[in-house]
């Protein structure tokens, strides 16, 4: 299978939905950063998942998705339900052709309604499903920091086509990493990434504004001839991996550089382009379980530019369960050549906890 329709669909569709959530920080999240208000989360979320899951059932109507939100609150609340519609309403591709590879706009409130609960898919091993995190990265959203549009297909719970839109990272693969974290990039020039994999062909990056489908450029893990010298990106969140083993690992394998820590799944787009090393997430809970639409992107992405991801004990991630990645703990990606030495020092680390 070359998959060509639906890696084109799929870039196509998270580019109109990273539109949608520019448009929300820019009206609504600008002027409620230091506020603790999570509404732009909600309506951006909600906006690029209808964006994206209604150009899914258009070309692909008997295909699965998993999808983060679901419906029924929206439904009773008609001043939020309207505020979302009249951003999806509003949100095209600038170029007519691409638009119309998406199926076009949305029909109606309704229709809107409908095509995030079709995100209610509980995952498996058999069919065409898409899972799909329509802003990945929540708090790095709010924060005009890194987040990601991310949608990829797994066909009997494997993933062959992962996209994730970055609106916040350098288009340049070659910019480095320390530059892009932290502080608002939203207004920064030469911002805004599509990176993109299909199984067995490779990945790619290209500029997330280009109209159209305009072929990406390869992108490639770098080289660590020297492991001391690597760089290994993490959370920002302390809640969501643990900083502290993750230092010890870097420590025992005698890395000097600070790490760098971002949201999202930018971290798999950013090492998958050589911008970065490692992504170490180890986990802080026994019970969390990751979410297969965290790494399902991320995860192809990475393998297709030559490296490899497991989970601390070095399994592969396994999306074919459910929605969950509830057979691994914690993600471990990094260049094939020195996967097997990170994790042995994961290991290492965690066997004494
Ligand atoms: N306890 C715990 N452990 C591990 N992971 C967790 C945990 N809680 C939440 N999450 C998920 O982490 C997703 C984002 O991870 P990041 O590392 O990018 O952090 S951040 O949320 O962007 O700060 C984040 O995705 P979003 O909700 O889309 O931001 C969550 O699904
Ligand atoms: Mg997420």
């Amino acid at each position: 299978m070359s998959y060509s329709k639906e890696l084109k669909v799929a870039q196509l569709a998270v580019q109109r939905a990273s539109i949608l959530t520019k448009k929300v920080f820019h009206e609504k999240a600008k002027g409620t950063l230091s506020k603790d208000d999570k509404s732009p989360v909600t309506i951006g979320d909600f906006g690029a998942q209808a964006l994206i899951i209604a150009a899914i059932k258009k070309n692909f109507p008997d295909d699965q998705v998993v999808g983060e939100e679901e419906a029924s609150s929206l439904r009773d609340d008609v001043k939020l339900r309207d505020q979302i519609w009249g951003l999806v309403d509003g949100t095209r591709l600038s170029d007519a052709e691409a638009e119309k590879v998406l199926g076009g706009p949305i029909e109606s409130v309704e229709a809107m309604l409908d095509a995030i609960d079709a995100g209610n898919s509980a995952g498996g091993a058999k069919g065409r499903i898409w899972a799909l995190d329509p802003i990945d990265g929540t708090k790095g959203f709010l924060r005009g920091g890194q987040y990601a549009v991310c949608l990829a297909l797994m066909v009997d719970g494997d993933v062959k086509v992962g996209v994730l839109g970055c609106p916040n990272l350098p288009i340049d693969d070659a910019a480095p990493l320390d530059a892009t974290s932290g502080v608002d990039q939203t207004d920064a020039e030469g911002k805004g990434v599509l990176f993109s994999a299909v199984y067995g062909q490779g990945a790619t990056s290209r500029p997330l504004s280009v109209a159209g489908l305009a072929k990406g450029q390869s992108i490639h893990m770098k080289e660590v001839k020297d492991i001391t010298q690597a760089t290994f990106c993490e959370s920002v969140e302390a809640g969501h991996s643990s900083h502290g083993d993750q230092h010890a690992i870097a420590t025992k394998l005698n890395i000097s550089k600070p790490s760098v820590r971002m949201d999202s799944q930018a971290k798999y787009g950013s090492i998958a382009r050589g911008a970065g090393d490692i992504y170490l997430r180890l986990p802080v809970s026994a019970t969390y379980q990751e979410k297969i639409w965290d790494h399902a992107s991320g995860d192809l992405i990475v393998r297709e530019a030559g490296g490899e991801v497991t989970d601390s004990l070095g399994k592969r991630l396994d999306f074919s369960i459910g929605r969950t990645l509830s057979a691994n703990k914690g993600v471990v990606a990094a260049p094939k050549a020195v996967h097997s030495t990170v994790l042995e020092v994961v290991k290492e680390v965690l066997s004494k906890k």
